[in-house]
């Protein structure tokens, strides 16, 4: 990467640095300055930027602060009449300046998040159709799949994109299959990362890959805005996973992949072929995984449970269910030196037709086998619903993956609590309207007893259980290590730095998991354990990474993007390409043809 030399002395470790502070060049002036997003400032030009940029007589002469423009656009913000409206009103805003949108919500972040992101982010995945004006993203479609590679690679050189967020759109948040949608979720967790992690929002890629859809109200609608047809599976499909993955390989090298909202059959499939050979991530395995293993964690210091006798109910045994039952087992055994299998027995998982069973082995995923229970262990007793399950199990666990709204009805609850003195209740299913209960009832049916969180925010005492306070850490870890692998070593490296941040161990509330405005500097933490778990594993493709703790500390503060203007320098065309290439990662070529 090139770097401003004077910019390099000041810095402690100015050679090292992914994204900066200091000045950023371009060619542009003028309107095409001004419509370009990551560069324009609008009010906030200043008078010698606006004399060396041509920009007189384009802009109202006053010129304002980065803090005046937030209360502007916080003012009409406000003003819009509901949630969704407030979703497409960001939206606009990052179409015309992305340092205000990201000081906007940095500054209303609590309110905010759960409009830019999860629940609203999945209505207006369900309206992208109806309610696109200007495309944002990277389409890939399985029938022009020998197109990928060259589709891939116009969006920058090989050093320029640090990490990519795809969905094929199959399974997105609980509602299903949204087609070409998806587009949208790949670029909410990238405004995640940015805004949690600091990843610099110019040096990401947001894919669809659009493989036709199997929802039919979608396929029936006019506005329909993806390939107009049924969703395709088997060979044609993984060759097309297959030519994506090798694309990014070859033209991205150095990108960290994170996989988001893929159907049940193929999630896990496709992170296990993956795994073993470049650094990629299953938010909805993994990242749900940790978060869920570390509010357990927490909720077992309140409870006092101890691990070794610790029983689990899992309802939905989907990606999700079955990726946090898999770090849950990985906890137990390495809590209590049982081995993976013996510690799987503490696991009961249920789905749609009751507990799973061995005897049934032709209707589980692969992933869902190692909790099947033996049928003979069953014989005379009943397990084809949730509530008998309970009965039998008396878990001190019940996580909700299923999608059921209200599954978890004031019987089941009732039953677990005659069992256990703080049942640890999880009702996890997204958007909000799909959650396995209401916290309140929760609360209410077990006379204040139970410890819980959400996969959507609530008030407090109730902690937000979404994988967004994890994978932008794990990600920061990722890129900045440049580990050749995501190995489940770094993920539990992740998880003991988000545990001990939880209030209730810190003693600072009574949260199972830290509240979404101290992320930033959780993502700091689990990024610190990530890289140095890298490093001990020889994964870290990056030289020199700082050993000291705090000096670590520094490093990946340092290289964490914020929403601040920088001093802008006017370069000639070629020069800017290649300066703004390694400096704020600007790709040239469509990137830049774009905006
Ligand atoms: N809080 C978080 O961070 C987080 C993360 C990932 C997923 N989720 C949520 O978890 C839910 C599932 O996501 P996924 O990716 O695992 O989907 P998935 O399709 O892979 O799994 C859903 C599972 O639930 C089962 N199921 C469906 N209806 C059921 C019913 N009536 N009773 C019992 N089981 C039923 C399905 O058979 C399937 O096994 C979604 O609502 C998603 O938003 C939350
Ligand atoms: O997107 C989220 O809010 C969390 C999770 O990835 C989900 O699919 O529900
Ligand atoms: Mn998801």
């Amino acid at each position: 990467m090139s770097f401003d030399s004077k910019q390099q002395k000041n810095e402690k470790f100015g050679h090292l640095r992914l994204s900066t502070s200091g000045p950023q060049s371009t060619s542009l002036t003028g309107n095409a300055l001004l419509r370009t997003p990551y560069f324009n400032k609008g009010s906030a030009f200043t008078k010698e930027e606006r004399d060396t940029f041509k920009l007189h007589g384009l802009l109202p002469t006053n010129v304002q602060t980065l803090d005046e423009q937030v209360t502007r656009a916080y003012a009409q913000y406000s003003s819009r009449p509901n949630d969704l409206a407030k979703n497409t009103f960001m939206t606009s805003l990052k179409e015309q300046n992305e340092v205000l949108y990201y000081k906007l919500i940095l500054d209303h972040l609590k309110e905010m998040f759960p409009v830019i992101y999860t629940p609203t982010e999945g209505e207006a995945i369900a309206d992208y159709s109806k309610i696109w004006r200007r495309s944002e993203g990277c389409f890939l479609n399985i029938d022009d799949a020998d197109r990928v590679d060259d589709d891939i690679k116009q969006w920058g050189n090989p050093e320029d994109i640090d990490l990519i967020v795809v969905s094929d759109g199959q399974q997105i948040l609980g509602i299903g299959d949204q087609g070409v949608g998806a587009i949208l979720i790949s670029i909410a967790k990238l405004v995640i990362y940015t805004l949690c992690a600091g990843i610099h929002p110019f040096r990401t890629l947001p894919v669809v890959l659009d493989c036709g859809t199997d929802n039919k109200g979608l396929l029936d609608d006019d506005l329909y805005l993806g390939l107009r047809k049924e969703r395709v599976y088997g060979e044609e499909y993984d060759k097309f996973i297959d030519k994506f993955v090798s694309a990014c390989r070859k033209r991205y090298p150095r990108a960290y992949i994170h996989f988001e909202d893929f159907g049940l059959t193929n999630a896990r499939r496709i992170l296990d072929k993956y795994t073993p050979q470049i650094a990629c991530f299953n938010d909805d395995v993994q990242g749900t995984g940790c978060v869920t293993l570390a509010a357990v964690m927490a909720a077992f210091k309140v409870s006092d449970t101890k691990w070794d006798e610790a029983r689990f109910v899992m309802f939905g045994s989907g990606s999700a269910g079955t990726g946090i039952a898999d770090q849950i087992k990985d906890a137990i055994a390495h809590n209590t030196g049982k081995s993976r299998e013996e510690a799987g027995h503490q696991i009961w998982c249920v789905d749609k037709p009751g507990l799973l069973l061995r005897g049934r082995k032709d209707q589980l995923t692969p992933a869902q086998v190692p909790y099947a229970r033996e049928d003979k262990e069953w014989e005379g007793k009943e397990y084809g619903d949730l509530l008998s399950v309970v009965k039998e199990v008396k878990p001190h666990v019940m996580i909700g993956t299923s999608t059921r709204p209200g599954a978890f009805s004031e019987d089941i609850v009732r039953e677990m609590a005659k069992h256990v003195e703080r049942p640890i209740i999880l009702p996890l299913s997204n958007p909000t309207r799909l959650h396995e209960a209401q916290p309140q009832d929760l609360y209410d049916w077990t006379d204040g007893k139970a410890l819980v969180a959400t996969g959507s925010p609530f008030p407090p005492p109730t902690a937000e259980c979404n994988n967004s306070v994890t994978f932008p850490g794990i990600g920061l870890g990722a890129v900045l290590s440049r580990t050749r692998l995501m190995t489940p070593a770094l993920l539990v490296a992740a998880v003991q730095a988000l545990a001990s941040a939880a209030p209730v161990i810190k003693g600072s509330g009574a949260g199972l998991l830290p509240d979404v405005e101290d992320v930033r500097e959780i993502s700091v933490q689990i990024a610190k354990n990530v890289i140095k778990k890298a490093v001990e594993d020889d994964l870290a493709q990056q030289k020199d990474i700082p050993t000291d703790d705090a000096d670590l500390e520094e490093w990946i503060r340092e290289q964490m993007w914020s929403a601040e203007y920088r001093p802008l320098k006017l370069v000639e065309e070629h020069k800017a390409d290649a300066h703004a290439r390694g400096e704020v990662g600007t790709g040239s070529g469509q990137r830049e043809a774009n905006f």
